[in-house]
């Protein structure tokens, strides 16, 4: 059995992960972690009866006294850094999908990992859906080197661009470098309108009620435009490639960024 406990368990993805982690063969859910309802039976906010888990808004004690052997974070940014050193003290392996963090915090994690042997996991998707949409973007900008991705979501989500959105600039920028697009002496009259810039490339973030997450990657060439584009409609969407994470995490020996590493090996 893999023991596993959820941080920021009463949030969107929280509660969906400890139904997953509920139904799933060979995981047992021991603890739940929270800021909000503390001390309170976690089965009376899934709707589930008979459920041994109280929330607590410990997560030291919670490890020091449950044991462990997974933390799933979907927490916030400025909480997830702190609760991934403090799992690797404890020996926890962390299946991360807080996004937010820079790219020297998730080296950080990596060095931390390696030195202490303890296999981590930082996946901005789990979606197995978006990580073809980085793959096939990434695939496509080996011909079509011209991109920019939109990505939209919920309005409650607090960073931006999405983490999805920055892994899949990543993937593109490791196949076409940095590139210049667009005219160099464009006149952006409104401060923001052409989008944030990675690399050259320009990412949009839209947030509105009505949408969970979904992305566009529009790659253009002469006469034509590609897009590729992925929608998560609900959050199940995320549960089967958490759940993969959780498995694959027991046997890994460092930090992995990116489920897509683990997926298409
Ligand atoms: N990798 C992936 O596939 C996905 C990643 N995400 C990411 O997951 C993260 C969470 O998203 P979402 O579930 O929508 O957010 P929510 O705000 O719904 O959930 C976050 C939960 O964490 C709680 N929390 C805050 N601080 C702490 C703390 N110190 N210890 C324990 N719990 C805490 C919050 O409580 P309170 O409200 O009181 O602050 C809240 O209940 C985001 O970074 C998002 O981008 C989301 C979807 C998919
Ligand atoms: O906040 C969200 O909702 C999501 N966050 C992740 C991200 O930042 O990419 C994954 C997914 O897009 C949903």
């Amino acid at each position: 059995m893999i023991k596993v406990v959820v941080a920021g368990a009463l949030g969107r993805m929280g509660q969906e992960s400890c139904k997953a982690v509920l139904k799933a063969e060979g995981m047992e859910l021991v603890g739940a972690v929270d800021t909000r309802e503390i001390g309170s039976p976690l089965g009376i906010h899934l709707g589930i009866a008979d459920l041994d888990v109280t929330i607590s808004d410990n997560l030291e004690k919670t490890f020091q006294e449950l044991k462990p052997d997974v933390v799933i974070d979907f927490t916030r940014p400025g909480v997830v850094q702190g609760n991934i050193e403090l799992a690797l003290t404890y020996g926890v392996r962390p299946v991360v999908g807080t996004t937010g963090m820079s790219s020297t915090e998730i080296q950080h994690f990596q060095e931390i990992a390696a030195g202490k042997q303890t296999g981590a996991l930082i996946v901005p998707n789990f979606a197995i859906g978006a990580l073809l949409m980085i793959k096939f973007a990434a695939e496509a900008a080996k011909y079509f080197p011209h991109v920019e991705i939109i990505e939209l979501h919920h309005d409650q989500k607090m960073d931006a661009p999405s983490g999805t959105a920055i892994k899949t600039a990543e993937a593109i920028t490791a196949v076409r470098g940095n590139m210049a697009q667009g005219m160099p002496s464009e006149l952006e009259k409104i401060e923001g309108s052409r989008g944030g810039n990675y690399e050259g490339m320009r990412i949009h973030s839209v947030r509105l009620p009505g949408f969970v997450a979904h992305q566009e990657v529009i790659l253009g060439g002469i006469g034509q435009t590609l897009t590729i584009r992925h929608d998560s409609i609900s959050r199940e969407s995320f549960m089967p490639g958490l759940l993969l994470a959780v498995r694959k995490v027991m046997s890994l020996q460092h930090l992995v960024y990116g489920l897509e590493n683990l997926l298409f090996e």
